[in-house]
């Protein structure tokens, strides 16, 4: 695995954050040194996946990167006639994904889609990921998004989706945010790396607080929805559609 280095030496100047060859490169390596219990959700996401499995239907990765949900789901899909659709907008990801997918054999089709997920028709889903896809959205699309998987889910279908967020209250915001800092820390991120890509995800990268996603789950139609992972700034929640 290649390490990331991206932010390890001095910018002049700091661009904003991109999927590009160069993340992509080191991708395995950054999400699992950047976000808490990454292992565990992706685990998860299979375990979900087996229970809320339908003949029939597709299941929707999206902004998959290198297609590691993909993967675990597909791994853990017995029904008959599934398709797992993964998509992303980042043809550096989509290259490496379609050449990660094509390492493993399995039965069930994965079709690993350049396109931007606001574009996408979503249709006879019976479970929906999104981990920490939606962050990178504009604010005003979000709601768009969560209608259409909403509206694209089968009764009994679930969205899973995985977020960095904002803590209700500046001081506790800063708390986890020194805490997530440490985490870096004792990843092997130097202050340069972590002071350096924070400024690079300033304006690509907005969180929003668990109430705000709580408001947009249910004024899609989720009638009920719950975290069930959550380490410092980082949580994952589930969605059933009754
Ligand atoms: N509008 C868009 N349309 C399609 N893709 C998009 C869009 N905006 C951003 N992306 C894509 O969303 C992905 C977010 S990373 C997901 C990790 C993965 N889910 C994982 O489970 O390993 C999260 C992170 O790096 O923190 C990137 O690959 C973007 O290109
Ligand atoms: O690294 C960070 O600060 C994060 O918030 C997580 C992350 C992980 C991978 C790409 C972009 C952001």
């Amino acid at each position: 695995m290649q390490k990331d280095h991206v932010y390890a030496e001095p910018l002049a100047h700091i661009q904003d954050f991109r999927f590009d060859d160069a993340v992509a490169d080191v991708f395995p390596d950054m999400i699992q040194r950047s976000i808490p219990g990454y292992q565990t959700i992706i685990q998860t996401i299979g375990k979900l996946t087996a229970r809320y499995q339908q003949a029939n239907s597709h299941y929707y990765d999206l902004g998959c990167s290198l297609g590691a949900a993909s993967l675990s789901m597909r791994r853990h899909i017995t029904a008959d006639n599934c398709k797992v659709i993964a998509v992303d907008n980042s043809s550096a990801m989509i290259e490496r994904c379609q050449r990660h997918l094509q390492a493993f054999r399995s039965d069930v089709p994965v079709d690993a889609i350049l396109g931007d997920i606001r574009q996408l028709t979503i249709e006879n889903a019976a479970v929906v990921v999104v981990n920490f896809t939606m962050q990178f959205l504009a604010p005003e699309d979000r709601q768009a998004l969560l209608n259409k998987i909403y509206q694209g889910l089968k009764p009994g279908g679930l969205l899973i989706i995985s977020e960095k967020f904002k803590a209700d209250t500046p001081v506790n915001d800063e708390l986890l945010i020194d805490l997530y800092h440490d985490f870096k820390r004792a990843n092997g991120y130097s202050e340069l790396e972590i002071s350096q890509k924070r400024t690079a995800l300033e304006k690509v990268m907005r969180p929003d607080t668990l109430a705000t996603h709580s408001a947009r789950l249910q004024q899609a139609g989720f009638h009920s929805h719950s975290v069930w992972f959550q380490c410092f700034n980082f949580c994952s929640m589930f969605a059933l559609k009754d």
